[in-house]
């Protein structure tokens, strides 16, 4: 290895462990010789963290494990030292209550693992949806150089036919169960065959969005995100991840808050809006821009939201599956066509600018990478709206929902908790019809932990009827595969008491999207006197780490981090001889 020498312009970060004539720098070789690594190798080359997300339990991830010796093959053809480490993986599907939490516990983690290991840059790898996040958050808290692959999505197999995706196909499928349109046997055969490969959900949800989105930061390789988890070109990617973070940790740069600044929210946000993304993408940025300090709020997002169509024709906001906007340019020719929207002078971690990424993309299909003229659908995909029922704003995926309801006026059912729901949805007693809004409450950060709940289900006996949509409002998230007129997100929730609290069955909500207003039709001293009467619930939650959660979870406007960890502070290492471990010669 040690003939495979590679120039570095600085003092490495690693030489802090690894190059010091001392007890300490004695213990931290002879501790890696057990791994395979001379003296020499650890004096002279950069040293690369993999942080995988890999596991078992959570199948969209399950590629990582193959990817990651990608990563080191490219890695060691480079010259560096790959130390791959595990960190907490974060299936959505499978963690309970909700995988929402551990995203900021994954990030704790994250950010630790790389200021206490002797890491020059690292490559993150992350799939389903909490893990992608998380590992940019604790990444650019941290302030090593690094690069993010994700897993991919999946290859859904569909028993009906068609494009059938992971999710979406899932709530398409329910609701037509529900509303008598498919047979108990058609159901379970779709469930045998709709997981059939590694890789996170094939539509537009939260990990395909976060997925683009990264490229779109500047954090990912150009072309990368969309590759399906089984595809092999998804290694050429890897291998090339390799190579290029041991050239970004001899060189110590970019570093994350050099590429993650107001020109790389605004491009994610723009591309976000561009593919109907999922709306818990809004909660990830905002949480993200709050440890690079760029001062992004929910306003920004819809200023954006306006003059951004929706070009990608891709599900649920439209009609393929993730793999055809592979085809069809991927990400690089998704923003091409965006080109006048983008902040050209951006950086991504591969050395180039978006404008000279963009240079060489092509659009190969139009029916899949619409041009800007010829949208899928005009602008504002998503909204933030505001009124006396949500002063810090709420958020709509305006583009997978029913335009009937854009402009709506109807009295409200109240549902405490989401258990209530499934007891009671179908209860003719609740005299439910397809005027009435929808609450559900109490499914905050604070409340619940802000589970993906906001796609609450439809009355029976209106699905019979035909009806596919109704207006529901939430402070709950909601699957970014989802679909439907969901008012989500609201700020300040109700387990604070914030005005969703206050809501009683019968009074009259008001949605009017072309105004971004949500207003409870009831007098102020009404409302006062709710106000006065309101008891918070308990907390449920008197130790460990949901106890934390509770007391420092920030509210959804302000992207649900905890307050203690906004900010970055790149470097804590103590100066002087004794790193970390007493002892010298
Ligand atoms: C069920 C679908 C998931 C797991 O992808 C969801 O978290 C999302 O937001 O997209």
């Amino acid at each position: 290895m040690s003939e495979n020498k590679i120039e570095h312009s600085r003092s490495l970060r690693s030489a802090r462990w690894f190059r010091k004539d001392d007890l300490p720098g004695f213990v931290h070789r002879s501790t890696l010789a057990a791994a395979g690594w001379s003296r020499e190798d650890l004096m002279e080359r950069p040293v690369v963290g993999i942080l995988n997300t890999w596991s078992d339990i959570n199948p969209c991830n399950l590629n990582l494990r193959d990817l990651a010796e990608e990563v080191k093959t490219g890695i060691l053809e480079a010259g560096g030292i790959p130390l791959e480490a595990p960190l907490m993986s974060i299936s959505e599907n499978i963690i309970k209550p909700t995988s929402f939490p551990f995203r900021n516990l994954l990030a704790m983690e994250a950010e630790e693992s790389i200021r206490a290991y002797p890491f020059d840059a690292v490559v993150l790898l992350g799939g389903c949806d909490k893990t992608q996040p998380a590992l940019l958050m604790g990444a650019a808290s941290a302030g090593v150089p690094c690069l993010f692959m994700a897993s991919g999505p999946a290859t859904p197999r569909s028993s009906t036919g068609g494009d059938l995706a992971n999710a979406t196909g899932v709530w398409r499928l329910v609701d037509e169960l529900r509303a008598g349109e498919l047979s108990e046997g058609d159901f379970a055969a779709f469930e045998r065959s709709v997981m059939g490969t590694a890789g996170h959900c094939a539509e537009m949800g939260t990990a395909s969005s976060m997925a683009v989105i990264c490229e779109a930061l500047g954090l990912s390789l150009p072309g990368s995100s969309l590759v399906p988890a089984v595809d092999r070109r998804r290694t050429r990617f890897a291998r090339e991840l390799g190579r290029r973070s041991v050239r970004m940790a001899a060189e110590g740069s970019p570093r994350p808050n050099e590429i993650l600044d107001e020109r790389a929210f605004d491009n994610a946000i723009t591309l976000l809006c561009a593919v109907g993304g999922s709306t818990n993408v809004i909660i990830h940025l905002l949480a993200l821009a709050g440890r690079v300090g760029v001062p992004l709020t929910l306003e920004r997002f819809d200023e954006i939201a306006r003059r951004v169509p929706l070009i990608a024709n891709v599900q649920p906001a439209g009609e393929h599956l993730t793999e055809r906007l592979m085809t069809a340019g991927g990400v690089p020719a998704l923003l091409k066509t965006l080109k006048p929207l983008l902040h050209l002078d951006a950086r991504t971690v591969d050395g180039r600018t978006i404008g000279e990424v963009i240079a060489t993309a092509e659009v190969i299909d139009e029916d899949v990478i619409r041009p800007l003229d010829k949208p899928v659908k005009p602008g504002g995909t998503l909204v933030v709206v505001k009124g006396n029922l949500a002063p810090d704003g709420a958020v709509m995926k305006t583009c997978a929902a029913d335009p009937k309801l854009f402009s709506h006026r109807g009295p409200a059912v109240v549902f405490e908790d989401v258990q209530t729901i499934a007891d009671r949805i179908d209860d003719p007693e609740l005299g439910i019809d397809e005027n009435s809004v929808l609450i559900l409450r109490n499914a905050g950060p604070v409340g619940a932990a802000m589970p993906e709940w906001g796609m609450l289900p439809l009355p029976r006996h209106l699905m019979e009827r035909g009806v596919r949509d109704m207006l529901r409002i939430s402070d709950a998230r909601m699957s970014g595969t989802a679909y439907g007129a969901a008012v989500l997100h609201v700020s300040p929730e109700a387990a604070i008491g914030g005005p969703l609290a206050l809501v009683q069955d019968g009074d009259i909500i008001e949605l009017d999207v072309a105004e971004r207003r949500l207003q409870l039709c009831v007098e102020p001293e009404e409302l006062e006197r709710r106000r006065q009467a309101w008891q918070p619930p308990l907390s449920r939650h008197v130790r460990g780490y949901r106890n934390l959660y509770s007391q420092h979870i920030e509210q959804a406007h302000r992207g649900c981090d905890f307050d203690f960890l906004r900010g970055a502070n790149e470097e804590t290492l103590p100066e002087g001889l004794f790193d970390g471990w007493v002892g010298g010669w």
